[in-house]
């Protein structure tokens, strides 16, 4: 699967994905009235309203982004009503030629996570029909029950040609708690950065493995060392934008060829015509707010090589 990435990287020259974690505070105000006007006050109506402001926003930037990672926890404080939003959104990302990085950050004992692989990136049998339930590309994954809990979802991309992203350094403030902490000479995450490399290594496709790691834009020293400790992951670097990442800070997460990371940003564009930068939108226009976001995101990586 991650050639297929970096093809599409390639061909946008866009090492970027959108995160499309919608929150019924980004949802504009007539997306939200028209679904509880159907629907009532009911996490049905919330459903309906952030799968259309997904859609919208998805019809806005398709051509321009390789990939989306819809974060499951936006769609599952709606219950039930939300997770088939999730599924709905995965499938419409899938129809307009998007690679879909499902982020639900999993990871159990062996068999806990050989279910989870099963219902993200692999197939259930039912009777003698195989079905994908959810089907996303790739999937986010936290390794902190070691290789055991990791292993059943490598297995599983070895299957059915799928890709991870194992958190290695994480973007938010409290991540050096644990992850910063020294085992002999070597910090917690330079640990988990070697075992990425490890876990990756049977699935090596054009130079780089469907076993990626995540690390966060907010931690850029970290980033290269483990780009030097993981060349064959690709990076997903969440933290740009709303959590203060710059693009001046994203050059080690890449390798020398512009390849080797991939940057998120959610908020930071489905949430754009909130910023005072995209104000003339308004609320009205905030899928051509998304569009301008991403454009502005496009460049300022470029700047960087
Ligand atoms: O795995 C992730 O995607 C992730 C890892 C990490 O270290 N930090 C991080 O912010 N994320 C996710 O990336 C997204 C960041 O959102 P914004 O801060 O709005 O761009 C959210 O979906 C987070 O759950």
């Amino acid at each position: 699967m991650i050639e297929k990435l970096v093809e599409r990287i390639k061909k946008l020259e866009a090492p970027i994905v959108v995160g499309l974690d919608p929150t019924l505070n980004f949802v504009p105000g007539f997306l939200l009235d028209k679904a509880i006007n159907e629907k009532g006050e009911t996490l049905e109506a919330a459903a309906d309203a952030i799968f259309e402001f997904n859609k919208k926003i998805v019809d806005a930037v398709y051509d321009l982004i390789p990939a989306v990672k819809p974060q499951i926890a936006m769609y599952e404080q709606f219950g039930i009503p939300g997770l088939m939003a999730f599924k709905k959104t995965l499938d419409y990302c899938h129809e307009k030629g998007l690679l879909v990085i499902g982020d639900a950050k999993r990871g159990d004992i062996g068999s806990t996570s050989t279910a989870y692989a099963i219902g993200h990136i692999g197939k259930v049998k039912v009777g003698s029909t195989e079905i994908a339930p959810f089907d996303e590309d790739f999937l986010t994954i936290n390794p902190y029950l070691g290789s055991d809990s990791v292993v059943p979802f490598v297995e599983e991309c070895k299957k059915y040609d799928k890709g991870l992203f194992i958190l290695v350094k994480t973007s938010n403030p409290s991540s050096g708690e644990f992850q910063d902490q020294k085992v002999g000479k070597k910090a917690v995450y330079e640990l988990v950065g070697k075992k990425v490399d490890e876990w990756g290594a049977e699935l090596i496709k054009n130079g780089y493995s469907d076993v990626g790691a995540v690390v966060g834009a907010t931690y850029p020293e970290m980033g290269e060392v483990l780009r030097e400790i993981m060349p064959k992951a690709y990076i997903l670097v969440p933290g740009y934008g709303a959590q203060g990442g710059t693009a001046a800070e994203l050059k080690p997460f890449f390798n020398k060829d512009g390849l080797g990371a991939i940057v998120n940003s959610s908020r930071g564009i489905i949430a754009a015509y909130k910023q005072e930068k995209y104000a003339e939108y308004g609320a009205e226009g905030f899928a051509e707010a998304a569009r301008a976001a991403v454009i502005d995101m496009k460049n300022d990586i470029a700047s960087i090589f």
